[in-house]
C-alpha cells in the first residue's frame, strides 16, 4: 500500500432531509454522469431513515451511500440504535464514527468510538472516524497531543487490515463558516500520518485523510491541494447538490 491516490468527497447530511431531499441526489447523480473520470470518490450520508431510497438512485452513479453511526453491538436490546449490519443492508459502504457531533451529544468516548469502530470493520464497513479538537485546546496549544490521544484511543489495532479514512474536523470549525488556516491543517495532517505510520506502518500510510469543518465551493480546491488532504468532510454544503458537485469538481 502507498499514500492514497483518489481523494474521498463525503457529504455529512446530519439530522437534515426528509423525502424531498432524495431530489438533490437525483441531481448529483446527473452533474456526476455528465462529468465522467473525475479525481474524487463521492460519499453522501444521509439521515438513516434516507439510507434505503438513497443507495437505490446511486445505483448506476459515481456515489456511494454512508451512515452517520453505527452501535458496537450486532443486534438486541437497543432502542433507537442502529448495527452496522443493518446500514449495510439498506445499502450503506461506510459509516461516520465519532463526530464531534456525538461526542458531545451521546457522551461518545475515545473507547466506545473504537468499539464501533470494530463493528463497522467486522460488518463490512468502512469507518469514517473522527477527530477533531476544541477551540480551547488549539488556544492552549494543546491541539496536537488531544488529536494524538483521539487517534490512540478511537482506533482499534484491526483498523490497519482495511481502508482507513480519518477525518480531522476542529470543532470550532464545523458550521460555523470559519476555517482552520492552511498551514493548521497542513500541520495537523502531517502530524497524523506521522502517527498512523508509526502505528500501522503502511496502512498508515495509505490512510485517507480528510479535513472537515466549513469546506465549500469558494475555499475546497485550496484545501484540497495541502499535502496529505486527501479529501473532505462537507456538512452544510454536501446538502445542496450544485455546492457538493463543485467541491467534487475541486478535488
Ligand atoms: O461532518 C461534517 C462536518 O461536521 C463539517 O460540517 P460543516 O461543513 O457544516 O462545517
Amino acid at each position: 500500500m502507498s499514500t492514497p491516490t483518489r481523494p474521498l468527497i463525503a457529504g455529512n447530511w446530519k439530522m437534515n432531509g426528509t423525502d424531498a431531499a432524495l431530489d438533490e441526489l437525483a441531481r448529483l447523480k446527473t452533474l456526476l454522469g455528465e462529468a465522467p473520470g473525475l479525481a474524487a470518490e463521492v460519499l453522501v450520508c444521509p439521515p438513516s431513515t434516507l439510507i434505503h431510497r438513497a443507495a437505490q438512485i446511486a445505483e448506476g452513479s459515481d456515489f456511494r451511500v454512508g451512515g452517520q453511526d453505527c452501535h458496537w453491538l450486532a443486534s438486541g436490546a437497543h432502542t433507537g440504535d442502529i448495527s452496522a449490519a443493518m446500514l449495510l443492508d439498506a445499502g450503506a459502504s461506510h459509516v461516520i464514527l465519532g463526530h464531534s457531533e456525538r461526542r458531545a451529544d451521546h457522551g461518545e468516548t475515545d473507547a466506545i468510538v473504537r468499539e464501533k469502530t470494530k463493528a463497522a470493520l467486522a460488518g463490512g464497513l468502512v469507518p469514517i472516524v473522527c477527530v477533531g479538537e476544541t477551540e480551547a485546546e488549539r488556544v492552549e496549544g494543546r491541539a496536537n497531543r488531544v488529536i494524538a490521544e483521539q487517534l490512540a484511543g478511537s482506533l482499534p489495532d484491526e483498523s490497519g487490515a482495511g481502508p482507513m479514512v480519518i477525518a480531522y474536523e476542529p470543532v470550532w470549525a464545523i458550521g460555523t463558516g470559519r476555517t482552520a488556516t492552511l498551514a493548521d491543517i497542513a500541520e495537523m495532517h502531517a502530524h497524523m500520518r506521522a502517527l498512523l505510520v508509526e502505528r500501522f506502518g503502511e496502512a498508515g500510510r495509505a490512510a485517507r485523510l480528510l479535513y472537515g469543518g466549513s469546506v465549500k465551493p469558494s475555499n475546497a480546491a485550496e484545501i484540497l491541494a495541502v499535502p496529505d488532504v486527501d479529501g473532505a468532510l462537507v456538512g452544510g454544503a454536501s446538502l445542496m447538490a450544485d455546492d457538493f458537485f463543485s467541491i467534487v469538481v475541486a478535488a
